[in-house]
């Protein structure tokens, strides 16, 4: 029950978005940084599954190893049983009891302290969890794995307050009142490998408003999701509210999704295994206490589109860093452009410079703009697509892969002439970028090109100075894109500033870090009092 008194609606501390550190030679937090990666380098975590806050290991273990480092090992991890599945469903039940009759504000606090101790003592380590174990380069890891999920953690509280406090009005002699209550069973949460905030904001999104989680973190992003469960259970998380899972995701969804209490699904990753598991609920829909929520964020074909008069340095910046900044695995990353005729001869002038500038690496080395893609799998997938390029298309810079000592893949332009090659429609996920170039009399074809060419509708960015370009652009591409820019690259949406997520293959569109997304996991009561009741049953009009 509530350890605080209910009465009353508490201020927040200010919510601001966390300030990004600059690690620039010489300072403080770089050699910090330094020392954490080399500290942790030398240690291996036995990661556990944590069923209502105990460790297990099934002994059934797996190398966690560092993408461009592939030699060495990370971590080992342990694989969940299916009796663990079962424990933890049991876990959060129990859990469920206390938790969801917390205060908002207990819980809150939960949250907010953990976004202290994340922003504070916490930072290096979940850095250098990220850069070792998904070869993020600093920056990248700092944008993510410290901000992000500070901001989410933040942010999501502020979000919480509001949603709470939306009341409905009431009539004379009655008092309504909305109570947002925590869904009835519990929540899984799917996390894939290429953001260390998401897989927090997935299990602690749910958790903040009341629910209990499952989470299945990512094989490959195992480092940093268990050193975000330390950092929660640190910040006084009770036992059970998130229980984690590691394993199979077969099994363990197939227990999950199947499960009479599956209150919703909070899910990013890959369209494929996203409508794989909205297949499983839909089949079983007949078996579950209430209709899960289903949220899931999925792939992305995103584009960048230069009108002729776009400033074309801005273009070209935006596209190297869209498409290359963590290796191209952003599902937000630039994947294929539109370029007029007039202006593509310095567009891919300046874009292979940048490319031949560009240095790929251990993330140890600041000065590598890029690391290592993240495992052997997506190494062979994207060599395939360079491959097809080769054949089918122009590769214009770059163009190799060397998977020896990490897997590397080169930053790569393409060029086509062909505008629905399967380089411009299928999702990569790796750092290749193919152009197509259009006849500057072709404006508006093009902006329809752009809207048909693929199945996914995530983000999108356009580069104009003429104004009516850019609201052509704006109407023409109202459903290409969930998060749209202007003038601006296609990454990097901001907790609190761009609510992320986009529709049509690209998920559900339910906008991580905002209340839209909060709102999915509360189940809402109406309760009307009346003071004074009506004690005759007739109505006046019957005299
Ligand atoms: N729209 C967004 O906000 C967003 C954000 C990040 C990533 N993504 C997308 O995620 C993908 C890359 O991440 P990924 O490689 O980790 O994706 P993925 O789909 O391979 O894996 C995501 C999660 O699903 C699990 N999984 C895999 N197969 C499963 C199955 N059959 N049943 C249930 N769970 C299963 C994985 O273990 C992992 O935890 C890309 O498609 C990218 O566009 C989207
Ligand atoms: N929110 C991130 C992308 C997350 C998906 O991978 C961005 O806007 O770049």
């Amino acid at each position: 029950m509530s350890t605080f008194s209910p009465n009353g609606v508490r201020q927040l501390p200010p919510i601001v978005n966390e300030p990004i550190r600059s690690y620039a030679p010489g300072s403080p937090e770089r050699a910090s940084l330094q020392a954490r990666i080399k500290a942790m380098e030398g240690e291996r975590p036995d990661i556990a599954v944590v069923v209502h806050g105990e460790e297990r290991r099934s002994g059934k273990a797996v190398n966690a190893v560092s993408p461009h480092k592939h030699q060495h090992v990370t971590a080992t991890w342990h694989h969940a049983t299916a009796q663990d599945v079962h424990d933890a469903i049991e876990s959060g039940k129990k859990a469920y009891k206390e938790w969801s009759e917390w205060t908002w504000e207990e819980r809150a606090a939960v949250f907010l302290k953990a976004a202290d101790l994340l922003a504070g003592p916490w930072r290096d380590t979940i850095n250098a969890a990220t850069m070792l174990g998904q070869s993020k380069n600093v920056f990248q890891s700092e944008i993510d794995a410290a901000c992000e999920m500070t901001d989410f953690f933040r942010f999501n509280v502020q979000f919480a307050r509001e949603l709470y406090s939306e009341q409905p009005i009431s009539g004379p002699g009655m008092w309504n009142q909305s109570e947002y209550r925590a869904l009835e069973g519990f929540v899984y949460a799917v996390t894939p490998f290429n953001f260390t905030a998401i897989g927090g904001n997935l299990a602690g999104a749910p958790a903040l408003m009341g629910n209990t989680v499952l989470w299945k973190p990512a094989a490959s992003a195992m480092l940093s999701a268990w050193y975000t469960l330390q950092l929660l259970h640190e910040a006084g998380l009770p036992k059970g509210v998130i229980n984690f899972l590691p394993g199979d995701p077969v099994m363990i969804s197939d227990i999950a999704l199947k499960h009479r209490d599956l209150a919703g699904v909070h899910f990013t990753g890959s369209t494929g295994v996203f409508n794989s598991m909205w297949n499983t609920i839909g089949t079983n829909m007949s078996s579950y206490r209430s209709y899960p929520r289903i949220v899931g964020e999925t792939g992305g074909k995103d584009f960048m589109i230069a009108h002729a008069s776009a400033d074309v340095q801005a273009f070209a910046v935006g596209v190297v860093r869209g498409a290359f900044e963590y290796q191209g695995q952003k599902c937000s990353a630039c994947s294929r452009i539109y370029v007029p005729k007039s202006i593509w001869p310095e567009v891919k002038a300046r874009i292979t410079a940048m490319i031949d500038e560009i240095k790929v690496g251990d993330t140890n080395d600041f000065s590598n703009f890029m690391g290592a893609v993240i495992d052997q799998r997506a190494f062979d997938r994207i060599s395939g697509y360079l491959a097809d390029a080769k054949q089918n298309a122009k590769v214009i810079a770059g163009g190799t892969a060397d998977g020896s000592t990490g897997w590397f893949v080169k930053p790569t332009l393409v060029e086509t002439t062909d505008p629905k090659y399967r380089l411009m429609c299928e999702e990569i996920f790796g750092p290749i970028v193919t152009a197509y170039v259009y006849d500057d009399a072709k404006w508006e074809e093009t902006l329809k090109l752009v809207d048909e060419t693929s199945p996914y509708a995530l983000t999108g960015a356009v580069f104009a100075q003429d104004r009516s370009a850019l609201k052509q652009a704006h109407a023409a591409l109202r459903h290409a894109a969930g998060n749209f820019y202007i003038n601006d690259k296609c990454t990097g949406a901001v907790v609190g500033q761009q609510p992320f997520g986009g529709a049509r293959a690209s998920g559900t569109n339910d906008k991580a870090g905002s209340k839209l997304n909060l709102l999915r996991w509360v189940s809402a009561r109406t309760v009307k009092e009346t003071f004074v009741p009506p004690r005759d049953y007739k109505y006046p009009h019957m005299g």
